[in-house]
């Protein structure tokens, strides 16, 4: 009879997880398979179309929807324990459609600040200046007609070229994007990066657990970002230091792709970088350089070298000092001196002061600047920023920023925002958010053989090892027996509740995740939370219910189906309650050592309060009983004790205890002398024909006095309480991660 209760989900267990291991398998080494089944490889196919760009954007209408930006004055300063902390003061410039500015400068010169400050990212600090779009300020439709490819990208490595395309396609493009629309947007822009080769192939990288997956290069990686950063037509792409881990030839093959998006489309491109290479320097249009917060340069590439040349520095020797870009770098440079030659040429900035003052002259000659810019275009800015004229624009782009003056980004449900095959540009519905969360949740789980397989098998195993250890304990006799199912019910139910731990590596990843696409409003907290909490379910359930029967079978607990049932529930429950505080403690702890800490505390608390260690009434210190409300195993022990003894007896004709048990008691007892005569352990050990022992005398014992449904009641309370906390934890997370 017990062979039915846990043979069945154990072998249930080996199939499922040879199922996921198979289908892992398939997806992740699509190559082993084909040799284990002695199927040729594919034959490479015809060259893959690679539409023009032109054609790409006029249809998806951003050609015409063109955008100037434009800043001045742009500050940012930090309240710190040292007091404040400027990073970023009076900063002008501007890019323009058609064109690639850059952003360069030392480490910590304030690109990354400046950067986000432009795409409406900055939410730390105190700010000030304004950013213009079109000569009018950023309207609330802003953060729609633009793009940002951060540094590192959050992709997931189990998911395809094809599926990340997806994902984003359905989040990003406009609401009422059919799939079929999304798809051949998908298949546009990779064929733009010149991706489409790479369509079925992994992303890659390094799963939670350290298995690490082969799939994109460094440089198809990024122009993955890229692809991804496109797909829903902006009209401003801004990249932080998309070149940052390339090697020399991907940072180019990167570069030339964005310069040929931007020339193609009437795209505006703002990047930071970092020391180019002189092939990658000489992609960009128009630069501002900054060092230290301070603006030294704004306008064209070509005019850089001669405004310093002009303020007294240099000259520029390419053959000593290498590309301009290089040469600027190390005039701005204070932290590292470079000495001048006797001639005093070679004269680098060395101190703050001369920073300063370089910094203040460059003021002057950008105010002059934009105000001649503004005389000539009749009042809007028009670029100010260059050194000498405003930015020679290439191509047609001096037509389309005149023309841009007229496409501002306006509000989407006016309908004539930046659009996508004519639909209104508005964000995708809750419900499209939770479907591609759900997917995605799906396919990250089912893709690491180590999460279902692996996990499912140590489940099966966990639950197998305790009914080994503990094999048919439950037949012993008389009270042996009812001390080794009280034994064993707690054993089970604090596995439980330790279970989640083996999940802790995907709690941290999770994590990563979320603040990497929240940040970038690819999607809002409730759908992500949704979609976590439906996608783990199924796994929960299964995992629980096989530990938990395998063990109950192999040990020999009650068999009869309410017992079964709310035996099976409660390991349900207590699994999701601590997966869930597990969750919450690596969401709202700033690292994993942290959570760790919190979740073994909270482990322990569960214990000693469970009531079975020791009962909360037998506590010395006074106020430490009422403590055992907060204690999920405070409601589960009664539970699984309910579901094992109320009603039952237990055969006890074959004597109470076993005899070493009773040896041990009479032992226990050495100043009773009518003990010591062997009387006790006859007593106990006396076979007494009909005897029965009463189940319920343990449910009196352990204070067991609410029905089932209140502790159920309570445990459901408690799992809420951790979703409530949780979720809070990602609000938090979400506000306490602004840049
Ligand atoms: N929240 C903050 N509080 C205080 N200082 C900050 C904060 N965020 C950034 N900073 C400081 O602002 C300065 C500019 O940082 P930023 O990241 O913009 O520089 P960067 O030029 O992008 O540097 P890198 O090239 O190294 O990425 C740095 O000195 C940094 O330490």
């Amino acid at each position: 009879m017990e062979l039915s209760v846990w043979l069945p989900p154990f072998i249930l267990a080996h199939v499922f997880a040879a199922a996921f291991a198979i289908l892992a398998l398939a997806t992740l080494a699509p190559g082993l398979w084909r040799r284990l089944l002695r199927r040729p490889a594919p034959a490479p196919g015809p060259p893959l179309p690679r539409p023009s760009s032109a054609d790409l954007w006029r249809k998806h209408g951003a050609v015409g929807k063109v955008l100037l930006l434009e800043w001045d004055g742009v500050g940012c300063a930090y309240s710190t324990q040292a007091g404040i902390k400027t990073v970023l003061k009076d900063v002008g410039g501007s890019a323009r459609p058609f064109q690639m500015s850059a952003l360069l400068g030392p480490s910590g010169a304030g690109k990354s600040t400046l950067l986000d400050i432009l795409a409406g990212r900055k939410t730390l600090g105190r700010l000030t200046g304004t950013v213009l779009v079109n000569g009018r300020p950023r309207g609330g439709d802003f953060a729609r007609c633009v793009s940002y490819v951060p540094q590192e990208d959050s992709f997931l490595p189990t998911m395809t070229v094809d599926e990340t395309c997806a994902f984003h396609a359905a989040l990003t493009l406009p609401r009422g994007t059919s799939r079929q629309q999304r798809g051949a947007r998908a298949e546009e822009v990779l064929a733009a990066m010149g991706l489409l080769g790479t369509r079925g192939t992994l992303v890659g990288g390094v799963l939670p657990g350290g298995i690490s997956l082969r799939g994109l290069s460094g440089g198809e990686r990024k122009r993955l970002s890229v692809a991804v950063g496109i797909l829903a037509a902006p009209s401003i792409l801004f990249l932080d230091e998309p070149t940052s881990g390339l090697d020399s030839c991907s940072a180019l093959s990167v570069v030339e792709h964005l310069r040929d998006r931007a020339a193609d489309s009437g795209l505006t491109i703002v990047s930071s970088i970092h020391q180019p290479r002189a092939a990658v320097w000489a992609a960009f249009d128009s630069v501002s350089l900054l060092s230290e917060g301070a603006l030294l340069y704004a306008g064209p590439c070509s005019e850089i070298v001669s405004w310093f040349e002009s303020i007294g520095l240099g000259p520029w020797r390419p053959d000593v000092h290498g590309t301009a870009c290089d040469w600027v770098m190390d005039l701005v440079n204070i932290g590292f001196e470079i000495k001048p030659q006797s001639n005093g040429e070679g004269r680098t900035i060395t101190t703050r002061g001369e920073l300063d003052d370089a910094a203040a002259r460059f003021a002057a000659h950008f105010a002059a600047s934009t105000a001649q810019g503004r005389l000539e275009n009749g009042g809007s800015g028009g670029g100010g920023g260059s050194p000498g004229k405003a930015a020679a624009p290439k191509a047609a782009a001096g037509a389309a920023a005149k023309g841009a003056d007229s496409a501002q980004c306006k509000d989407a449900d006016s309908g004539s925002g930046v659009q996508d095959g004519g639909g209104a540009r508005r964000r995708p519905s809750w419900w499209t958010a939770f479907c591609a969360l759900l997917w995605r949740e799906l396919l990250w789980t089912m893709r690491n053989p180590a999460d279902v397989a692996g996990r499912m098998l140590l489940f099966a195993y966990l639950g197998a090892g305790c009914g080994v250890v503990f094999w048919r304990a439950a037949d012993a006799p008389g009270l042996d027996s009812l001390r080794d199912r009280i034994n064993v019910l707690f054993i089970l139910v604090q596995q439980f509740l330790m279970m989640p731990f083996v999940y802790m590596s995907l709690y941290s990843a999770d994590k990563r995740h979320y603040v990497a696409d929240v940040g970038a409003r690819l999607y809002t907290t409730s759908p992500y939370y949704a979609a976590k909490s439906v996608a783990v379910l199924p796994f929960v359930i299964v995992n629980t219910l096989v530990c938990s029967y395998t063990a109950y079978g192999m040990i020999g607990l009650r068999v009869e189906s309410r017992a079964l049932a709310v035996h099976g529930a409660t390991s349900v429950l207590v699994y999701l309650v601590a997966h869930q505080v597990h969750s919450a403690s690596s969401i709202i702890m700033p690292n994993e050592d942290t959570a760790f800490l919190v979740t073994i505390a909270w482990s322990a608390y569960n214990f000693y309060f469970a009531g079975f260690l020791i009962k909360a009434d037998d506590m010395v210190v006074r106020w430490l009983p009422p403590l055992r409300w907060l204690s999920a195993l405070n409601y589960a022990y009664p539970l699984y004790v309910d579901a094992e003894f109320r009603g039952a007896s237990f055969p006890c004709s074959g004597g109470l205890v076993k005899p070493g048990t009773a040896a041990t008691l009479s032992s226990l007892l050495p100043a009773t002398p009518a003990l010591r005569s062997g009387a006790l352990t006859a007593a106990l050990t006396a076979r007494a024909p009909g005897c029965v022992a009463a189940g319920d005398a343990v449910l009196d014992y352990f204070g067991v006095t609410l029905p089932v449904w209140a502790y159920f009641l309570a445990l459901i309370a408690y799992l809420a309480a951790a979703h409530v906390a949780t979720y809070c934890g990602l609000l938090l997370l979400a506000r306490r991660e602004r840049r």
